[in-house]
């Protein structure tokens, strides 16, 4: 048997998964690693964890399968985005932790590069927002605290790396310090117009050009996997953050097509094709993907709490055991009571970004219980999701004009869309439908088939999309009298929560 290999290195764990010649799932196996907070607001991880538990989990994904190396036709590697490592380039170890994407340490530095008018520029050129969550301030963060970091930069002693750039540069024994078109794009400091990193921004951040990877394709010759790692060597052809690795996964290739991964968070992306469109929503602009040396952009908005109130429901207030028991208790509550949960607990993302209120429940009443608490928890990820999907395609609506209000394609994955109650609420709340395919793991299945098509393995885009199978369609049932009050309501506990 032939397979792909994709590596998945997430934020709480690292994932190996087997893709077969169909596509299909072959064998997972997944290492968590510590999470390091040490500091109010500040998130690291060990380099050197990360590294390990993807060469772990690749040995035991074989081990799981029956395979041997001699079965691997080539790698594809997806990761959290954003994530910023800096290292040695004699030596191989890191200078510093990584600075996870979800630390907010330079918060107070961004605030005053946004009050010198830098903001404009930046989402200009990078599509993005002067935040924190980017990899440039992180990086600039460690060349300016780190004792010598910034000499030795200056020097050509050191490396940056997104998470994919600094495994690659492992597994290619110091060989290729590379990343791809779409990491890259989640830096700050890469313009996604010209495609290159960018020499004002650099030098506005202070950061040493010559310790940048050089930004490829999703699909390329990115390196070869030294033979001493698993006794062979091998391509890796695939590499996308694991966002975008899921938009290629869903196959949304056309414009207009979005899709929306609901795990801890919830990340949506809409496919743009060839036009950088600069959101007038705050939402992120993006690259999709680049293939051929063609970029397909993007815009992004994300949640940052999706199954997590879910979790909240299981382990804060203990009132389920499971996650999929928050549907049967919101089915069995009271159709009377109308509660809203604002799950801002750690501030509310797009299209708000207001980091500082946090989460409120309106609407208790003396009947108030466990039930309609977790009803209002499932239905806070449709109405969030609604705010985004609608700044989106208000962005895509006043771009393309002639598709004036066409609302098109919405497919989703992630753990939480398996809950039945939370897709047919949102379909009714969004007015249109959602499609869950058939394999849920799209960030793997998308990094999959860009490493197996570059490999000659699997078929071109239209034999991939013609590949995805749906599994479940949920269509819009709620009249729309009672949707948009519904929603109304929602907007105003929002109102009433930020800050
Ligand atoms: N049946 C379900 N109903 C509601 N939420 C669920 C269900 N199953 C899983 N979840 C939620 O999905 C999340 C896990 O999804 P996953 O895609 O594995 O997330 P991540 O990659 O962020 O760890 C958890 O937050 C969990 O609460
Ligand atoms: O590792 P995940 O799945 O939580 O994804 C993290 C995102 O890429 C952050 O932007």
């Amino acid at each position: 048997m032939k397979y792909i290999l994709a590596i998945d290195q997430g934020t709480t764990s690292s994932r190996a998964i087997l893709f077969n010649k169909e596509m299909k799932i072959e064998a997972t196996s997944q290492e968590e690693f510590p999470q390091y907070f040490p500091n109010s607001g500040w998130v690291e991880h060990n380099p050197n964890d990360l590294f390990q538990t993807v060469i772990n989990s690749c040995k035991n994904v074989l081990k799981e399968a029956n395979a041997t190396i001699e079965d691997i036709v080539s790698i594809g590697i997806t990761n959290q985005r954003e994530t910023t490592v800096v290292w040695d380039k004699h030596t191989g170890e890191a200078v510093y932790n990584a600075i996870v994407w979800q630390d907010r340490r330079t918060a107070k530095e961004c605030n005053e590069f946004k009050k010198d008018g830098h903001e404009k520029m930046i989402m200009e050129k990078t599509g993005l927002l002067f935040d924190p969550y980017f990899s440039g301030m992180k990086l600039r963060w460690i060349l300016e605290n780190v004792e010598g970091a910034k000499q030795k930069a200056l020097n050509g002693d050191l490396l940056f790396g997104t998470v994919d750039s600094f495994l690659i540069w492992k597994l290619s024994n110091k060989q290729n310090h590379v990343t791809d078109a779409t990491n890259a794009a989640r830096t700050m400091i890469f313009n996604i117009k010209t495609n290159e990193w960018d020499k004002e921004i650099c030098s506005l951040l202070d950061i040493p050009m010559n310790i940048l990877p050089e930004v490829k394709d999703c699909a390329d010759d990115f390196a070869s996997v030294h033979k001493d790692f698993f006794g062979k060597e091998i391509p890796i052809n695939g590499v996308a953050g694991d966002q975008q690795s899921a938009l290629v996964g869903q196959a949304c290739f056309e414009p207009g097509m979005a899709k929306s991964t609901y795990g801890t968070g919830c990340f949506a992306i809409l496919n743009l094709g060839e036009n950088m469109v600069v959101s007038k929503n705050r939402l992120l602009t993006t690259i999709g993907y680049r293939l051929n040396g063609k970029t397909t952009y993007a815009l992004e908005g994300s949640i940052f709490i999706a199954g997590a109130v879910v979790q909240w429901l299981r382990d804060g207030l203990k009132i389920i055991e499971e996650a999929s028991n928050a549907q049967e208790m919101a089915l069995n509550a009271d159709e009377n009571q109308q509660l809203y949960l604002v799950p801002a607990f750690t501030g509310l993302g797009a299209p708000y970004w207001d980091m500082e209120c946090r989460g409120a429940i309106y609407g208790l009443t003396r009947g108030s219980g466990p039930n309609e608490f977790a009803k209002a928890a499932l239905e806070s990820v449709a109405y969030q999701t609604r705010d985004l999907i609608e700044a989106m395609f208000d962005d895509w609506n006043s771009f393309e004009k002639s598709n004036s209000n066409k609302k098109s394609v919405l497919r989703i994955d992630g753990g939480m869309s398996s809950s039945n109650y939370t897709m047919q609420f949102l379909s009714d709340m969004l007015a249109m439908a959602v499609d869950r395919p058939e394999i849920l793991e799209t960030t793997a299945l998308g990094v999959a088939w860009l490493a197996g098509m570059k490999a000659g393995f699997y078929p071109n885009e239209e034999g991939f999309s013609d590949s995805w199978k749906l599994e479940r369609k949920f269509e819009p049932s709620m009249d729309e009298e009672k949707r948009e009050i519904l929603y109304d309501g929602w907007k105003d506990a929002v109102q009433r929560t930020l800050s």
